[in-house]
């Protein structure tokens, strides 16, 4: 059996007066590709922020390795990346990139690795402002890679990514979980559900199936993950 990497329980988020995350259960494996998909605002972001302890929790308990979300004992261990560019405009690639090695106590020789990695290895002396939205995503997604941590919690990661480059981040996630690496990865294009090992359906603050794609098809009949979620979010409806 694989070990489990986060354990969520009766997770309650209140956000600006609202029950945003409703009593969440779940449990994340160690070593496998978890795909976090519902639609917008169903609290994808919310739950992600909880796992990197930035989210002030209202109740309920998030062990991430063993530890409390956001705890220093896994600064290094679990690599979180934001929706948003968390990246500084003004340097370029090469420098954001030493600025977050230096933090994370990283030999140098890694940058290069993680461009590589990142497809930016032709990017590196450019001002990241000068940038696309989805090459500064990049610039973010490689400071996370820096440590190699062994959770990766990546927030739409693939938004704004040409196909090309979202087959090809996908294959690095692959390759990241094959060397062990546990990642959770939020989207709202349900088709990348098929790239994750394990999927949770999540609908209004509330988790309504964690399966194989495989397994969501065949529970729900249906042909692809989008009408598989449209079942089950209308199953309840009178
Ligand atoms: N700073 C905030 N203050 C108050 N409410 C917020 C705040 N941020 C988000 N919310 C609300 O919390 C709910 C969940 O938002 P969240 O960003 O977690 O959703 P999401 O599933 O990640 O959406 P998206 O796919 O659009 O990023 C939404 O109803 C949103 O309006």
């Amino acid at each position: 059996m694989t070990d489990a990497a986060v354990e969520v329980r009766e997770l309650v988020v209140q956000r600006g007066g609202r029950t945003v995350l409703d009593g969440l259960d779940l449990t994340i494996p160690a070593g496998r590709i978890t795909g976090l998909l519902g639609p917008s605002g169903c609290g994808k972001s919310t739950l992600i922020r909880s796992l990197a302890g930035v989210q002030v929790v209202r109740s309920g308990t998030v062990d991430v390795l063993g530890g409390a979300g956001g705890s220093p004992l896994n600064r290094r261990r679990v690599g979180y990346v934001t929706q948003a560019s968390s990246v500084y405009d003004d340097l370029t690639v090469t420098q954001n990139l030493a600025y977050f090695a230096a933090i994370h106590d990283v030999g140098a020789d890694r940058i290069d690795e993680v461009l590589e990695s990142v497809d930016l290895a032709d990017r590196r002396h450019q001002l990241t402002r000068d940038l696309s939205g989805g090459q500064r995503a990049r610039v973010s997604l490689a400071a996370a890679l820096l440590p190699s941590p062994d959770v990766y919690l990546l927030d739409e990661p693939t938004v704004g990514l040409d196909p090309v480059l979202r087959r090809d981040l996908w294959r690095m996630f692959a390759e990241l979980a094959q060397a062990g690496a546990t990642l959770l990865v939020s989207s709202h294009v349900m088709d990348e559900a098929d790239r994750c090992d394990e999927v949770l359906l999540m609908r209004q603050g509330r988790i309504i199936a964690h399966d194989t794609p495989d397994g969501l098809r065949a529970a729900t009949g249906t042909t692809d993950i989008e009408s598989a979620f449209l079942a089950l979010a209308t199953s309840d409806e009178p």
